[in-house]
């Protein structure tokens, strides 16, 4: 069963359509961009999915259920900056909150969600931070924190959006090992991705988006000059928004 299945979505902020019409379904185990222009709706697109915003039409299914019926199993790793960051609470404890689903009836944290949430730390390098209040760190220490987070929960799909955005190179690479490591696992990793460098490099299958679905598919097959040409090129106002998806698997 996929892992995710989009059928028919549309979505407005303020009656102004930003998604039209969007239905793809894509394999489970697999690195996906989720590539477009700025303001083409992938922020918007992950919101949707997570309720996070309401959808006007259309139906998202995440292993054949509602997300409200699948959430423990969703992860998900915002912007950066749409976090407030002077929050008073330290690291260990941001990792900590990856584990909320899956604790008990008496909600409190056990010795073993403290050591998950320590190993999580290890893995993206930041274990020597546990007690240090987030406001006090970096930029790509915070990318690090919220990737920790998302492993600590260990789920099945995780939405990223934009982590590399304000990393060095070593975090990039460093994250990229992650997501590898999470697909190696099985699991499915949806990311917001700018950089169109690494994309081939970066991600086995390719959503293309401008408020239409531009494309889905296999990144060797879907990522032609073409299609980016389709996706980025000319206004909003000259895609066609009759002509259907590629739709490629
Ligand atoms: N809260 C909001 N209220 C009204 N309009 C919004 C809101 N959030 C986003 N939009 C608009 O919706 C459209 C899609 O925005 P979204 O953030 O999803 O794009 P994006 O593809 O993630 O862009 P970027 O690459 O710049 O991050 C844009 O035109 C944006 O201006």
């Amino acid at each position: 069963m996929s892992p995710l299945s989009i059928n028919k979505l549309t979505v407005a902020y303020q009656k102004n359509p930003v998604l039209k019409n969007i239905s793809f379904t894509i394999p489970e185990g697999n690195l996906i961009g989720i590539i477009g222009p700025n303001g083409a709706g992938k922020s918007t697109l992950i919101k949707a999915i997570l309720e996070l915003i309401p959808s006007i039409a259309g139906e998202v299914s995440i292993y054949g259920k509602t997300y409200k019926e699948m959430r423990k199993i969703v992860g998900y790793v915002p912007q950066r900056e749409s976090v407030d960051w002077d929050f008073p609470t330290n690291a260990l404890d941001v990792v900590m909150m990856g584990r909320y689903g899956h604790l008990g009836w008496i909600k409190r944290p056990r010795a073993k969600d403290r050591q998950i949430a320590m190993n999580c730390l290890e893995k993206v390098g930041m274990e020597g931070y546990a007690q240090r209040q987030i406001s006090q760190l970096s930029g790509g220490q915070q990318q690090r924190i919220f990737l920790a987070r998302a492993l600590a929960q260990d789920a099945k799909i995780y939405f990223m959006d934009e982590p590399f955005v304000g990393v060095d190179a070593a975090t990039e690479k460093a994250i990229i090992t992650l997501l590898n490591d999470l697909k190696r696992q099985g699991k499915t990793v949806l990311v917001v991705h700018h950089d169109l460098n690494t994309v081939k490099e970066y991600f086995d299958w390719t959503i293309l988006l401008n408020v239409h679905l531009i494309g889905v598919g296999p990144t060797e097959k879907l990522f032609t000059k073409e299609n980016l040409q389709k996706t980025y090129g000319g206004k909003l106002t000259m895609l066609d928004s009759n002509s259907s998806p590629l739709i490629i698997s």
